[in-house]
């Protein structure tokens, strides 16, 4: 198989690369806040989010994952897994400021950005797998649960928690968990907003495996996309495929009213007032630390 070796990428030092000689990357002017890997041995592309301080997922973030994820699927990789450059967060979800006081013309295109680069994952012909090193809150759960596998560092968070914001997770956030866990336990969570720790979350499903360190993580990712190495990739992607197309046909053919539901949404002044004072919060213990 023909193996991509230079895809787009940003080559950022601070990222401990525990393949060098066996990866490959190109700088391209046009990823900011994404470095893309393929490792020439196992054919297995990493997606690493850089986007300081919390990888919040804005625009050009979202876009950027959708780019690598279609490089991935077009040049066949054997698999790809999805992690943080930071040390304490996967990903804080959506960026709150795409959706406090927006932009209509932004605004718009933030989420048909989102509803693509979701689609792109969850449709994903190639195994794909979460090594989640950070908390991973809202969209941040939503990329995971998007994966068909996830391990988790200890001590972090997960989980849709977007009713504490005032806000409400949209249906297809809300069917990729029940994926994962069982519709009780989702029921009850995300109409509490609950943030499961690593612990709670091995417990419930939501996160297959529990391991100490990133490398660690990386490894048990590439022991799943692995696992298919005898599997006819044809077969398996349509075998996917049939869990999944429902999801996909669904916001497929919803996508403009989907669309409008958010900005209805968002666009109410007690959404607003209450995302202002959430991101207030923020802020405030972001400064007494
Ligand atoms: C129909 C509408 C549907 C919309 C669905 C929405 C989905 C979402 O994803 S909404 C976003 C939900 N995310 C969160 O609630 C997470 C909020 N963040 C946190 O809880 C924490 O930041 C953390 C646990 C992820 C990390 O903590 P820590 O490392 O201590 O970092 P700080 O809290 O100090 O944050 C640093 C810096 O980043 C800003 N920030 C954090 N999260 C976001 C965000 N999601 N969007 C935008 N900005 C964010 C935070 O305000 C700090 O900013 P500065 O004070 O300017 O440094």
């Amino acid at each position: 198989m023909n193996i991509i070796r230079t895809v787009r990428s940003v080559a950022f030092s601070s990222i401990p690369n525990r393949t060098l000689s066996t990866t490959r990357s190109l700088s391209t002017p046009s990823a900011q806040y994404t470095a893309f890997e393929v490792n020439d041995k196992t054919g297995i592309a990493t997606l690493t989010l850089n986007r300081p301080p919390v990888n919040s997922l804005n625009l050009e973030l979202l876009t950027e994952m959708r780019n690598c994820l279609k490089d991935a699927e077009t040049n066949k990789c054997k698999g790809l897994i999805i992690t943080s450059s930071s040390n304490s967060v996967f990903t804080a979800g959506l960026d709150l400021l795409e959706m406090y006081q927006p932009q209509d013309e932004r605004v718009k295109s933030f989420w048909t950005a989102l509803q693509s680069m979701w689609m792109e994952l969850y449709g994903s012909k190639i195994p794909t797998a979460a090594a989640i090193n950070g908390h991973a809150p809202a969209g941040g759960c939503l990329i995971a649960t998007a994966c068909e596998y996830r391990v988790m560092l200890p001590n972090f968070t997960i989980g849709l928690n977007e009713t504490l914001i005032g806000i409400v997770a949209p249906k297809w956030f809300v069917s990729a968990f029940l994926n994962v866990v069982p519709r009780r336990v989702a029921e009850q969570a995300i109409t509490q907003g609950k943030l499961f720790t690593t612990a709670e979350a091995h417990n419930v499903g939501l996160v297959d495996d529990v391991v100490n360190t990133k490398e660690e993580a990386i490894a048990k990712c590439e022991q799943f996309i692995g696992s298919f190495k005898n599997v006819n990739p044809y077969a398996r992607a349509l075998t996917k495929q049939q869990f999944r197309i429902k999801e996909l046909q669904e916001l497929e053919q919803q996508r403009e009213k989907d669309l409008q539901i958010f900005l209805g949404l968002i666009m109410q002044p007690s959404v607003q007032k209450a995302m202002g004072i959430y991101l207030e919060g923020l802020k405030k213990k972001s400064k007494k630390q």
